[in-house]
C-alpha cells in the first residue's frame, strides 16, 4: 500500500470561555450523559479560563513527529483533525483532498482500544469523508500501541521519575495505581479496553521493579443508574487511607498521552486535594507527551505498513490488528434503565 500523508487524530478541546459549552454539546451530543455533569464539567475548564491543554500539546507532537520524520528520510506530510474541536476532521480532511492527498495513515491518540478511542474516531473519519464528497481521501488507522516499548519504555521513566519524589526508605512501601478513563460497562463489552489497560500496566509496573500495582478508573460521568467501569480513583484513595500504613500511593494516568483536562482537573486538582485531606502523599506520573521515544514510535508505526520494518509489542499479547474486523469496538448504547426496573430482580 502507499500512503501519502499522515492524520493525528484526536479528542479537541475548548480555547477560551466561549468555546466551552459548545465543546461539551459537541462531546455529548447523543450521549446518555446528565446535563447537570455537563455542567460541572464546564466549570472545570473555566476554571482554567475556558482553555483545555490538550490542542497546545497535540501542536506540540505534531512538531515533533514532523522533525523525527524528516530526520529519519519518510517523507509524508502531516495533519491534523480532532472529534470535537477546531480543527475538526471534516475541515481537515477537505484541506486534504485540496491538497492532492488521497490515502493516508491514521494516528488516534487513545493507546486503548473503545468505542470512544477507536471505532468512534473511525466513525467521525467516515461522516467527515461524507461531508467532504467525492475526492475525499482514504484513511486507515495505525494499530493500537499499549504493548508497544516506544509507550511502555517512556511510561517507565516516567513512574521511576514519580517514585524518585518519593523518600527512598519509603519507596517500596508506595502504592502504584494506575488510572483510565471510566467508560459504561456495555461500552467495554465488546472491545479489549480492559485488557490493554491491564497489559500496559503490568508492563510498567515490572518495568520499575514494582510489580504490586493496582488499576483503577477516574473521570466517569454517566447517570448514577449506569454502571461504569470502577472502582473511581477517589473511592481507592478512602479505602487506602483507613488500611493506616499507607503513606504515598503514585498515581499514573496510563490511559492518556499527555497532561490534558482530565488529569490536570481530575487528578491533580480533584485527586490530589483529597489525597491532602486524607492524609496520603500522592505523587502523580507524567504521561509520554512529547518523549522522543514515544515520537519514534508513531514513525515505527507508519514503517511498519510501508515497509517490512518489524512490528514490535512486548508482553504476551503481540501486536494488534492493522485493520479493524467489522466489529471491533461495537457499542449499542441500550437506553438508561429507570431506577426501579434496575433494581427489581430479573425474573426470566
Ligand atoms: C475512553 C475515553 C478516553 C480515552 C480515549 C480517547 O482519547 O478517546 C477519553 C478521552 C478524553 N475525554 C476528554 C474529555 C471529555 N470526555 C467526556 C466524556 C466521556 N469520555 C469517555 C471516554 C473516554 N474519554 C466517555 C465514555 C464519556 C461519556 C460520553 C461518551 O459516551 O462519549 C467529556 C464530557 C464531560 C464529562 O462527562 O466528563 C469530556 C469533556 C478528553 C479531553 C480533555 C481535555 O479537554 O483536555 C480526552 C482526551
Ligand atoms: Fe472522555
Amino acid at each position: 500500500m502507499t500512503y501519502d500523508a499522515l492524520l493525528l487524530v484526536s479528542f479537541g478541546g475548548p480555547e477560551g470561555p466561549d468555546d466551552v459549552l459548545p465543546f461539551l454539546e459537541n462531546v455529548l451530543r447523543g450521549k446518555n450523559v446528565p446535563r447537570e455533569r455537563m455542567l460541572a464539567v464546564a466549570e472545570h475548564y473555566q476554571h482554567f479560563g475556558g482553555v483545555s491543554p490538550i490542542n497546545e500539546q497535540n501542536r506540540a507532537l505534531l512538531a515533533a513527529m514532523k522533525n523525527d520524520l524528516s530526520q529519519h528520510g519518510v517523507d509524508l506530510p502531516i495533519y491534523w483533525g480532532n472529534r470535537n474541536w477546531h480543527p475538526l476532521l471534516a475541515d481537515t480532511l477537505a484541506q486534504m483532498k485540496q491538497d492532492g492527498v488521497q490515502h493516508a495513515l491514521a494516528f488516534f491518540t487513545s493507546g486503548f482500544s473503545s468505542y470512544s478511542g477507536c471505532r468512534q474516531y473511525r466513525e467521525n473519519i467516515g461522516v467527515a469523508q461524507q461531508t467532504v464528497g467525492e475526492g475525499a481521501p482514504a484513511v486507515d488507522k495505525l494499530r493500537v500501541f499499549f504493548n508497544h516499548p516506544g509507550f511502555i519504555e517512556p511510561m517507565i521513566e516516567r513512574v521511576r521519575d514519580a517514585f524518585a519524589q518519593i523518600p527512598e526508605e519509603r519507596r517500596s512501601k508506595a502504592v502504584l495505581l494506575f488510572t483510565a478513563h471510566s467508560i459504561p460497562l456495555s461500552m467495554a463489552t465488546n472491545c479489549k479496553y480492559e485488557t490493554h489497560f491491564a497489559e500496559a500496566s503490568r508492563l510498567i509496573a515490572e518495568g520499575v521493579n514494582h510489580p504490586q500495582h493496582r488499576l483503577v478508573y477516574q473521570s466517569r460521568s454517566g447517570p448514577a443508574n449506569q454502571p461504569w467501569l470502577e472502582p473511581d480513583v477517589g473511592d481507592v484513595l478512602k479505602e487506602l487511607a483507613v488500611t493506616g500504613d499507607v503513606r504515598d500511593v503514585v498515581v499514573v494516568p496510563v490511559g492518556f498521552i499527555s497532561d490534558h483536562m482530565e488529569v490536570m482537573f481530575d487528578l491533580d486538582y480533584e485527586a490530589k486535594h483529597l489525597a491532602d485531606e486524607l492524609g496520603l502523599n500522592l505523587v502523580r506520573a507524567g504521561t509520554v507527551g512529547t518523549h522522543p521515544r514515544f515520537v519514534a514510535m508513531i514513525r515505527e508505526l507508519i514503517q511498519e505498513r510501508i515497509s517490512d520494518a518489524p512490528k514490535l509489542a512486548i508482553g504476551t499479547l503481540g501486536p494488534s490488528h492493522d485493520v479493524c474486523p467489522a466489529d471491533c469496538c461495537k457499542y449499542e448504547p441500550r437506553r438508561p434503565m429507570p431506577p426501579a426496573a434496575e433494581s427489581r430482580p430479573t425474573a426470566c
